[in-house]
């Protein structure tokens, strides 16, 4: 289990956490939520063990945490082969087994024969998102965190990816911590979805969800993001101004991303 316990974090004497509370069981999804800047990406970082908090604690009873970031972070002179592998030589694993391991992943997130060979400039960037996700899943990990890894990618593909997503962490039986500020995001995969204040974040919300199967209606996702929208402490976290039981045509435009957008393919 990951816990994290009373954490408080503040730059340069201003608050960014205010003592959050949040633990994650194995093989569970929970997805952080919250507006942009409240310190989601300071939270992570908490758990990944790279930022010390001011006060608090983090315990890491997982075996083998393994990190996506916004951007893909791939070596540009290794090809999407040699960087899906590139945790695994550190792991001792033999040069013809690692590349094994890592094709088998890339391909079953869509990578063609031919895009093995290739290097990033020579990929879309949602192809390069495919080979970080596969790069951190090759390593077999029981935790993942993910810093809104999808946040540049235009909407059609960053479904795609949504779904592969959830695909391989529960092929892999892992448990993630996912960040966004995109509210269908949360409910398209999350298993939990916590909700965080603007800053200093606090937990204002920590709800059981069913994720949403790839192949439901695109209004299933626009009605589970409505439902939530209605609760009175996920409005007010996300700065959003609607009333408790508000019909969805008053929820104010745009609903699906409550942060900045961002198109890059
Ligand atoms: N190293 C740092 N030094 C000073 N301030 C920082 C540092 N890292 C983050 N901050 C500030 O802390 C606050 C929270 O930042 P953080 O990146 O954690 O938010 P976020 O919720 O992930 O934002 P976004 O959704 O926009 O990515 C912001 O005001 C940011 O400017």
């Amino acid at each position: 289990m990951l816990a994290l316990e009373r954490l408080h974090l503040a730059f340069d004497g201003v608050p960014v956490l205010a003592g959050i509370d949040l633990a994650v069981k194995p093989g569970e999804l929970v997805v952080l939520l919250g507006p942009s800047g409240c310190g989601k990406t300071s939270l992570l970082r908490l758990a990944a063990g790279v930022e010390a908090a001011r006060a608090g604690r983090v315990a890491n009873g997982f075996a083998r945490t393994a990190m996506v970031f916004q951007d893909p972070r791939l070596m540009p002179w290794a090809n999407a082969r040699d960087n899906a592998a590139f945790g695994l030589k550190a792991l001792g694993m033999a040069r013809s087994e690692r590349r094994a391991a890592a094709e088998a992943i890339l391909r079953r997130l869509g990578l063609s024969a031919a895009d093995l060979g290739k290097r990033p400039a020579q990929l879309s960037g949602g192809m390069q998102q495919r080979v970080a996700i596969a790069r951190a899943f090759a390593l077999r990990p029981d935790l993942v965190l993910m810093d809104e890894p999808f946040s540049a990618l235009d909407v059609g593909l960053r479904g795609d990816l949504q779904a592969l997503l959830r695909a391989e962490v529960e092929g892999a039986g892992a448990a993630a911590l996912f960040v966004t500020h995109d509210i269908t995001e949360a409910v398209r995969l999350a298993d939990r979805i916590v909700v965080l204040s603007p800053r200093p974040a606090r937990v204002m919300a920590d709800l059981p969800q069913k994720p949403i199967p790839p192949e439901a209606a695109p209004g299933a996702v626009f009605e589970a993001a409505a439902a939530l929208l209605r609760r009175p402490e996920v409005a007010a976290a996300l700065a959003v101004p609607v009333t408790a039981g508000a019909p969805l045509r008053s929820v104010p435009a745009p609903l699906p991303s409550l942060g900045k957008p961002a198109p890059v393919r």
